[in-house]
């Protein structure tokens, strides 16, 4: 199978799907911690991602995790007021961040409305932009570093991170972090990685539980162009994963479910 093809796992229900992909999750940066010292997550807002926080942070294996050598980055933000509740990384905190011992500095969470940039949201995704290309080094692939595992939520219109159909962030080939204006999903005004550096990433995780988002896994796992479908565009370099629960499932041609998931 092609690095290029997504690999897909089913899971019983989204508790289940959380669940694993927690321990899933706990092992790669295990591994990468390992391997090269420390690992980088790029984190996702959304119910599903913030349910493999909470799971793992229920998980007995999290202290496995030396969390001093994570960096955390995000895939997009709210561009709302610092602490404001539905801010992405508000609810990541509450679901996880608070409670484990991270390094503050290795926390890259992207500006918030009230930020040095104020209501800038251009200037504000040039300042995260800027801020992974510091963290890059020469031989990753991109401005950006080569993260281990890049976490996605999917909307029922197949937006991941804040790229949604056919608006101009989706068609972005050159920025790896832009500003984001009158998103269908709210609040309109948004931060988001564009396809460059999301493609950057060794592993791309892509979360989708429920009937609601049955369509847009079926439409994305088919030919889907990714301005039209931008989750069919979210790949990673070694690999790209979908996990989903039966229900999110259920209307993929037979030819991609997996003979066996539980
Ligand atoms: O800021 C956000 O809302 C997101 O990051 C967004 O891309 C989210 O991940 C999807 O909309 C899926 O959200 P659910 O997991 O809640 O369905």
């Amino acid at each position: 199978m092609s690095t290029r093809t997504p690999q897909l796992v089913v899971h019983r229900d989204k508790e289940l799907m959380a669940e694993a992909a927690a321990a899933r999750l706990i092992t790669r940066i295990v591994d990468a911690q390992a391997s090269r010292g420390s690992a980088s997550v790029v984190l996702t807002g959304g119910r599903n991602g913030n349910g493999l926080l909470a799971a793992l942070g229920s998980s007995p294996a999290r202290d496995a995790v030396d969390w001093g050598r994570l960096d955390l980055w995000w895939g997009d933000e709210r561009f709302l007021p610092e602490g404001d509740p539905d801010r992405n990384v508000t609810q990541a905190r509450a679901a996880l961040l608070d409670a484990v011992p991270l390094d503050p500095e290795r926390v890259h969470a992207m500006p918030a409305s009230d930020g040095p940039h104020g209501g800038d949201v251009d200037a504000a995704a040039a300042a995260y932009a800027e801020e992974l290309a510091r963290a890059a080094t020469p031989e990753n692939h991109a401005p950006v570093p080569s993260f281990d595992v890049l976490l996605l939520g999917v909307g029922p219109d197949t937006h991941v991170a804040s790229l949604f159909p056919e608006l101009p962030a989706v068609r972005e080939t050159e920025r790896t972090v832009v500003g984001v204006h009158g998103a269908p999903k709210p609040p309109p005004t948004r931060v988001t990685l564009t396809l460059p550096a999301i493609r950057a990433a060794r592993e791309v995780w892509l979360l989708a539980a429920g009937e609601d988002k049955a369509e847009a896994a079926a439409i994305a796992l088919s030919d889907a162009g990714e301005v039209q479908a931008p989750a069919a565009g979210a790949r990673g370099r070694a690999r790209t994963l979908w996990l989903l629960d039966s229900a999110a499932a259920s209307q993929l041609p037979r030819s991609l479910y997996p003979a066996a998931s539980a």
